[in-house]
């Protein structure tokens, strides 16, 4: 398919891509899920006999996929790093009966995709979030009907920041990755699109290392992904 008729001011720079898929990361892109990240570690410490982690650090900590986030937890809350393969087992446990039920979706992320999807675009999700909790998550929100494929930090040998996701997806899509515009919130997906060859559009609102996500590197960032195109 050809490029999108139309471009926002904030996405200009998008205009002479031509592109043909896009790749929309889940955390803290689509769905706001700190809840969830906090309720699941709360369970999960609890059951340990560790004190719960604040709201803030999961924030900060968030983005380079669970097992990272567990281990920096137990670290903070003074948890024995031996205490690892029992916490990831009463985690995973945790995070799949709450999946869902303290996150919500962003605004504007649905009328984003079906614009995407008018435009002519290939859609994928890539996320460092394993694949067993984010198709369950994109199901419960209603947002899996937009995605031909979705692939979890588990699917390949690598996570973001490293390219290997996102050549990985361009293939699966068939799509070359200067065709293929990486949509995310942090700077993880910037340098995943960067060292890949995709352009990458970031938005404003999600999780980004505790770092404004300005300072990174991209081709736009926008406010809402119904501002990336513009459907006229
Ligand atoms: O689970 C995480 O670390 C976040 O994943 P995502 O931002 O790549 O969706
Ligand atoms: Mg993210």
């Amino acid at each position: 398919m050809t490029a999108p008729t139309a471009l926002t001011a904030s996405s200009a720079s998008l205009a002479p891509l031509n592109l043909q898929a896009a790749i929309v990361d889940l955390d803290g892109t689509m769905v706001d899920t700190i809840g969830d990240f906090v309720v699941a570690l709360g369970l999960t410490l609890g059951e340990l006999g560790l004190p719960a982690v604040e709201r803030a650090f999961v924030e900060r900590t968030v983005g380079k996929g669970s097992e990272h986030l567990l281990r920096c937890t137990l670290a903070h809350v003074g948890g024995d790093a031996a205490l690892y393969d029992a916490a990831w087992a009463a985690y995973q446990r945790h995070y799949l009966v709450i999946n869902g039920q303290h996150s919500a979706v962003y605004p504007g992320v649905v009328e984003g995709l079906q614009q995407l999807r008018a435009a002519g675009l290939r859609l994928a999700c890539l996320t460092n979030k394993p694949t067993a909790f984010a198709r369950p998550l994109l199901a419960a929100k209603g947002l899996d009907g937009y995605f031909e494929v979705v692939f979890g930090g588990d699917a390949f040998a690598r996570k973001k920041p490293d390219p290997l996701p996102l050549l990985e997806t361009c293939r699966a899509l068939g799509t070359a990755p200067a065709a293929t515009l990486m949509v995310g919130d942090s700077r993880n997906d910037a340098e995943a699109a960067h060292a890949a060859g995709c352009p990458v559009v970031l938005v404003s609102y999600g999780y980004n290392h505790g770092e404004p996500i300005r300072d990174v590197p991209a081709q736009a960032c926008v406010d809402r992904l119904d501002e990336l195109l513009r459907s006229s």
